[in-house]
């Protein structure tokens, strides 16, 4: 099955029943009709749908090389610049979908797993390394246009430095058996975005000094003994109106238990190195790779933030004021520093030991330190301009007992009053509602701990040569 539509989407995670506990009920029937994932699903399903059709069909997707199948294009593995630009224009189709509020849409795990195959030859002859499962997983995954979560961290139990956990009690899944079948895995995991709605959860480890921790593998989201434990949802309501963020996008954060899950061995990648475990998703290039779809995501959101700053600056008319101006220039100049720094990224690409065109390292470790930054300016940005108008909000259903009134009150001097608090709302739900706020924890440590990316960057971005340019410039006389 090549490029999948939305509806076979919908179709093959329905029929999973994969298990899913949300606010302590077990999910029964169709996911996809259960209020917590309707929403995010049918969004999602627009994005596969959008694979389809004349137009679309050749910037979404490209001929496979083994089945010569339409396969999505973030599968696609860059061996040349021009890759890469199809790559992005791929990526921001579909983050223009949502502008940008799905932070796990499929092509961020696609582009992860192409990655991950990109990098397969490292693990060739190492202890415990299985690199034709990896690929042979990648090229199923593609053939069949499969949707993956993932889980790299471990619980938030103890973050000193060098913590073990107590043996007898385990709590971060390791593996605690080998069979004839695969691995034993017993423990939990952190965070599955999308956690129950995709086909396959991937699992990597990375950063750890215990053997039966160092793994990577992918399992079906049915595997027995796997289960989805989620938060409590921030869909605030079926009513787009009320709520038109959180109705359409919420994506959903789950923890992963594992029950001792058999992991049949040709889905594992690797078992017991630790050392594999934490070289490789450096090795494979996975930062450039993933940070280049990001980027285009975060560019579409910071569009759309623009959008709605600048509507309302407009409904209530405060674009005279110079701080209002000032406000909205810093959201421009977040938005053009992004454009380029995605540009300069493919513009300074470079291939890589593997023989893929791998997108400029550094510029987007520096993008990945600015936007989580930023981000949380938009906020305070909207929160100053919006004022009052973020609580006179009432609800769809208020406007139908109480049109006349509401429209008449409500009123500013861009809109009618529905028109303007439609606005207003979807400025709340972005900043204020618990599906906002999420998204500002989101954008802070989706990719990781921005103190810890910060020091990755600092051991790793080049400046001896700078230090040798001060000392020759000291040396002249
Ligand atoms: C909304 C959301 C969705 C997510 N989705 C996913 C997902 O789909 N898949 C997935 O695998 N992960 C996901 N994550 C997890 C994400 O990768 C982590 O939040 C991130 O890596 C930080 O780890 P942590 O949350 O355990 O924070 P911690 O590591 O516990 O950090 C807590 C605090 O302690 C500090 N700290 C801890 N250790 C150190 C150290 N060694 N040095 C310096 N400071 C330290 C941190 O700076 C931070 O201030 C998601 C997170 C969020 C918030």
């Amino acid at each position: 099955m090549p490029a999948i539509t939305g509806q076979q989407y919908i179709d093959r995670i329905d029929a999973l029943k994969t298990y899913i506990s949300l606010d302590g009920e077990v999910v029964t029937g169709k996911v996809s009709e259960h209020p917590a994932f309707k929403g995010v699903m049918q969004s999602q399903a627009k994005l596969f749908d959008l694979q389809h059709g004349d137009t679309q069909q050749d910037m979404m997707t490209y001929l496979s090389p083994s089945s010569g199948e339409q396969v999505g294009m973030s599968f696609l593995l860059p061996v040349t610049k021009d890759d890469l630009v199809k790559r992005r224009l791929a990526a921001r189709e579909w983050a223009l979908s949502n502008h940008g509020f799905m932070g796990r849409s499929p092509d961020y795990m696609n582009t992860t797993l192409m990655a991950l195959a990109s990098g397969a030859e490292f693990l060739k002859d190492k202890p415990n390394c299985f690199p034709e499962h990896l690929l042979s997983f990648y090229e199923y995954a593609r053939e069949n246009d499969l949707t993956m979560t993932h889980t790299f961290i471990e619980p938030q139990v103890n973050r000193q430095k060098f913590y073990f956990e107590n043996e007898e009690k385990t709590i971060a899944a390791k593996i605690v058996g080998k069979t004839s079948k695969g691995l034993v895995i017993k423990g939990a995991r952190l965070l599955a975005t999308q956690g129950g709605i995709t086909d396959e959860l991937l699992v990597l480890s990375t950063n750890g000094y215990d053997e039966g921790k160092g793994y990577g593998f992918s399992i079906p989201s049915n595997t027995t003994g796997l289960k989805f434990l989620c938060r409590q949802s921030f869909v605030g309501g079926t009513s787009t109106f009320d709520h038109p963020l959180s109705a359409r996008f919420e994506e959903m954060d789950a923890i992963v238990v594992f029950d001792d899950v058999v992991v049949p061995w040709e889905r594992v990648f690797y078992y017991e190195n630790v050392e594999v475990a934490n070289q490789f998703m450096n090795v494979c290039g996975f930062q450039s790779f993933t940070l280049h779809q990001v980027l285009s995501r975060q560019i579409a959101k910071t569009e759309f933030i623009l959008g709605i700053v600048q509507s309302i600056v407009d409904t209530i008319n405060i674009g005279d004021y110079q701080h209002v101006q000032q406000k909205v220039v810093e959201v421009i100049v977040t938005l053009e520093t992004m454009k380029a720094m995605l540009i300069k990224s493919e513009e300074e690409a470079k291939r890589d030991c593997f023989g893929y065109m791998r997108p400029d390292h550094p510029t987007l470790q520096v993008a990945i330190q600015i936007f989580p930054k930023v981000y949380p300016t938009f906020t305070e940005i909207i929160q100053s301009l919006g004022a009052s108008g973020l609580m006179s909000i009432p609800t769809e259903k208020a406007f139908q007992a109480d049109a006349g009134d509401l429209e008449q009150y409500l009123q500013s001097f861009g809109d009618g009053g529905e028109e303007r608090v439609k606005k207003f709302r979807l400025a709340w739900d972005l900043t204020m509602s618990s599906f906002g706020t999420r998204q500002t924890l989101y954008e802070r440590f989706f990719f990781g701990d921005p103190v810890r990316l910060s020091g990755i960057l600092y051991q790793s971005y080049s400046r001896e040569h700078l230090v040798k340019r001060v000392e020759d410039f000291l040396r002249k006389t």
